[in-house]
């Protein structure tokens, strides 16, 4: 049946972007697997406390732990660990044990904290995903628990079909973003559908190595524009800020 609303297909997971920054985190065991989530909690900005005996812990994780980049708690995980004061804001557990892991997976829920517990798909409250990462830019791949190592392939070959600089483009596209919200700051329901139309129709018109090319300069001629409601092109703006615009010589002086 077609409508014009999109179709329903359940049995998929709800991808989020979960702001876990500066949020307390428990990782439960030091081996491989909890080195792999120290590294994408850290690259979130969380605030990770490992909780394994030190003669457990990996290379990698004894890197993070002698470094200062995680707390460690030397000792087997014990449910004071999750005492509300402690403000624990999730859990991930990676240990070799798994009637602990079902044990602290069931006090987690106790406590209503959001768990991972690896490998055991039944009790997880979300699963990790593949990512592809360049600068502000994160894709998740995510097989719904049916292919992890198909997931990273794929991972892979999406990373390969990007093109150069994206990450660096989207940086550039944040930039412009915030200094036109300081240049036109009005918050009235006119003022933010102006400022998104004319932001939509930038990232629409303008491409990724327009982006990377835009310097401080011609950023600030690009949101003069905005007040006409008019886009220019990257070479509009480049050359009504200095006239410099390098085209690329085809040998025909224009006459074909
Ligand atoms: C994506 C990735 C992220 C990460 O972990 O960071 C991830 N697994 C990865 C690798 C991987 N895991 C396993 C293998 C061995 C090959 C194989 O078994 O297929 C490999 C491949 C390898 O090691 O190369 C074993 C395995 N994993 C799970 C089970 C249990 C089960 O399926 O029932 C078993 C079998 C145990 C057994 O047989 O007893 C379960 C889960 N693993 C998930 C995530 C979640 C679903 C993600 C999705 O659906 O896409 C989910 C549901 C829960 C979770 O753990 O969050 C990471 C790749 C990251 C990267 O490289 O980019
Ligand atoms: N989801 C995935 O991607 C994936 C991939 C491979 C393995 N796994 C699974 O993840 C789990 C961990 O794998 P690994 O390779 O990191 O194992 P590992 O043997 O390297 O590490 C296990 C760690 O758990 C610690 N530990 C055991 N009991 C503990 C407790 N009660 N409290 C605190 N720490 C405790 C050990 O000291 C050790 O540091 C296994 O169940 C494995 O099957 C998951």
């Amino acid at each position: 049946m077609s409508t014009k609303f999109p179709e329903i297909q359940g049995g998929g997971s709800l991808i989020l972007a979960w702001q876990i920054k500066n949020k307390e985190v428990l990782v439960v065991g030091g081996g491989e697997v909890a080195a792999g989530r120290i590294v994408n909690l850290l690259n979130a900005d969380a605030k990770v406390t490992v909780v394994c005996p030190r003669e457990g812990l990996n290379e990698e994780v004894a890197y993070r732990v002698d470094h200062g980049q995680v707390r460690h708690i030397d000792r087997i995980f014990l449910p004071l660990d999750l005492e509300p004061e402690r403000k624990v804001a999730m859990v991930l557990t990676a240990v070799d044990d798994p009637e602990a892991s079902t044990r602290i997976w069931k006090y987690c829920k106790e406590m209503k904290i959001p768990a991972n517990i690896a490998d055991v798909p039944s009790e997880c409250d979300f699963y990790f995903g593949s990512v592809h990462r360049d600068g502000p830019l994160q894709i998740m791949v995510s097989t719904n628990g049916n292919g992890p190592r198909l997931a990273a392939a794929i991972r892979r070959q999406i990373g390969r079909m990007l093109p150069k600089g994206t990450g660096d483009s989207i940086e550039k596209v944040g930039q412009l973003r915030r200094r036109l919200r300081r240049a036109a700051p009005g918050k009235s329901t006119r003022d933010i559908s102006k400022r998104m139309g004319w932001m939509s129709a930038v990232c629409d018109r303008w491409s990724t190595e327009d982006f990377n090319a835009m310097d401080d300069e011609d950023m600030e001629t690009l949101v003069d524009y905005y007040e006409s409601g008019k886009v220019p092109s990257f070479e509009e703006v480049r050359l009504g800020n200095r006239g410099d615009v390098v085209w690329e010589f085809d040998g025909s002086f224009g006459w074909m």
